[in-house]
């Protein structure tokens, strides 16, 4: 590709890639550099430029020698635009998932059920890039823009034809998945979570309206869980940019949530759609999986699928990993689960699920993560305390912080928890309590297979432990 293309009047050289870190760029290159949470990439400009970069993407008052400026109000947008035609073509249908909790539940659903209608289908998210054969992993929710659409533009070569991904906030305000056509997107719910980053409520929702209001297509529809008080403002916002709206729920109006009843391994589902009743079973347990399922079928539905056929395929769904996972049986026959609730709603969601099914104490293992929202912490250790009967509170990715003093702000939401900063012990110590009728379960890192602790990854799977402490 030329710069010519790419940039009317720009000169004619070839262009071979794009990089927003000063350390990827090779001759060649077009720079975004952004000013960033912790450093202003413009600083890197020169290191760029003398790597090789052909032009630098950058605001008008950033300083560029020796390569083509290219400026902009949102230098983010317009790279995230040049880059996508770099990397074109991408596959005809692509659907994005926001909402606080279940972005990746429902891709991974959505992506399953396309593979049962015989779709060629992918999905990107936490869990990485997963497709019928295979998963790598991304380190991220929401890679950054060059890796998201290299990614993209290779399941298209691979003949990917349908791809659903996770638009994070964070992956919204920083223009990460922009530059390809969204046929439809989906808001799960909105709940505490990345204050840090954002500051408060209303910009962290406004971060996610951002898929709605800019990022769908004019001609795309938005697939909405109704049951959620803030469902409001998304579905005006379609509404007055003309998309075509789908809801969801017991409140929805196109797949209505008329019953579920909660059996052994599942439950019963009674789906109305139009004038017809569908009643399925789910293999998966807890109303928030009833509800990703059905944010996932209303994505299928909203891109073509066959209505009865995607409610049907719902029976078929497998578990994704690490959200209500069964790890292990004790020696005294209590189920040991893993899921990945790390905000106070999810532990909410979480323990409620797992209640039908607890005959004598839900046990609780659960921690909060470093350098990421404080606020929440409290608040997740009054969820525990509410709706757990034992809770040990244990160590999640402490990061760069001191792995007790979050302990301590977590204890304060759940004065009467057991405190073992160790996870193993914990676990161990939950798995040794737990008798004939309880039911453990490890919340916050679900399929992670590593406790971050200063800049160390140390290999951890909640799984795995859950595992070796029932044997
Ligand atoms: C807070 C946050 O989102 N940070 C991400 C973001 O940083 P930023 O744009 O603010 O960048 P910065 O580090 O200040 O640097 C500014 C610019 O200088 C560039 N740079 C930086 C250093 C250098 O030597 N050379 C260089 O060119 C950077 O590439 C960047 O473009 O862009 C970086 C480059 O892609 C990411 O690595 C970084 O993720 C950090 C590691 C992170 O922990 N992110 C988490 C919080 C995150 O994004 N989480 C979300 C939400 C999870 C969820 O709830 O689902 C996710 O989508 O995963
Ligand atoms: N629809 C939902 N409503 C409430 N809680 C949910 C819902 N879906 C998932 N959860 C809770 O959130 C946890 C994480 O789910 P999932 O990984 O699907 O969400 P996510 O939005 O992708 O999270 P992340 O922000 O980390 O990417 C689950 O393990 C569960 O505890
Ligand atoms: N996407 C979330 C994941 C949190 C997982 C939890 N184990 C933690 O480290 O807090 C985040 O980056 O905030
Ligand atoms: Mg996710």
């Amino acid at each position: 590709m030329r710069l010519s293309h790419l940039v009317p009047g720009a000169p004619d050289v070839a262009v071979t890639g794009f990089a927003i870190d000063h350390r990827k760029v090779a001759p060649g290159t077009i720079f975004g550099a952004f000013e960033g949470a912790r450093v202003n990439g413009e600083d890197f400009i020169p290191a760029a430029v003398e790597a090789g970069a052909v032009a630098v993407v950058a605001r008008s008052a950033a300083r560029v020698e020796g390569a083509l400026h290219v400026r902009s109000d949102e230098p983010r947008a317009l790279f995230a635009a040049l880059a996508s035609r770099f990397f074109a073509p991408f596959p005809a249908t692509c659907v994005a998932v926001t909402g606080t909790n279940g972005k990746t539940s429902t891709v991974e659903m959505t992506r399953q059920l396309w593979r049962m209608a015989g779709r060629h289908a992918a999905s990107i998210g936490t869990l990485g890039v997963t497709t019928a054969d295979d998963r790598v992993t991304t380190g991220l929710t929401t890679p950054d823009v060059v890796t998201f659409l290299s990614n993209v533009g290779g399941l298209a070569r691979e003949g990917v034809t349908h791809l659903a991904f996770e638009a994070s906030s964070h992956g919204l305000t920083q223009y990460r998945t922009e530059g390809l056509p969204v046929a439809a997107a989906a808001f799960t719910n909105l709940s505490r979570d990345h204050l840090d980053y954002h500051g408060d409520m209303a910009a962290y929702f406004t971060a996610k309206l951002r898929l709605f209001a800019e990022v769908l297509s004019a001609t795309g529809t938005a697939v909405v869980w109704r049951d959620d008080p803030q469902s409001e403002r998304v579905v005006n916002l379609a509404r007055e940019r003309g998309n075509r709206i789908v809801t969801v729920g017991e409140h929805g109006d196109d797949l209505r949530l008329v019953a579920r009843e909660p059996t052994l391994l599942g439950q019963g589902l009674t789906i109305r759609a139009g004038d017809a009743d569908h009643r399925v079973t789910l293999p998966l347990i807890g109303a928030y999986q009833a509800a990703n399922a059905l944010v996932a079928a209303g994505l299928v539905i909203a891109t073509g699928g066959d209505v009865a056929a995607t409610i049907a395929g719902l029976a078929r769904l497998q578990p994704v990993r690490g959200r209500l996972e069964r790890a292990a049986i004790t020696t005294t026959g209590a189920p040991v689960y893993v899921d990945y609730a790390h905000t106070p709603d999810a532990l909410e969601a979480a323990t409620a699920a797992l209640r039908p099914h607890v005959e004598g104490r839900l046990i609780l293992v659960f921690g909060a993560g470093g350098d990421r929202d404080q606020g929440k912490r409290e608040p997740m250790g009054e969820a525990a305390a509410r709706t757990a009967d034992v809770v040990i509170v244990t160590d999640d990715n402490p990061r760069g912080e001191d792995a007790a003093a979050i302990r301590a702000a977590v204890l304060k939401g759940a004065p009467g928890a057991r405190e073992i900063g160790d996870r193993r012990s914990a676990i161990a110590a939950a798995v040794a309590d737990a008798g004939a009728g309880d039911i453990v379960l490890i919340a916050g890192k679900g399929h992670e297979q590593g406790q971050i602790v200063g800049d160390l990854v140390l290999p951890f799977d909640d799984v795995a432990v859950a595992r070796e402490c029932a044997a």
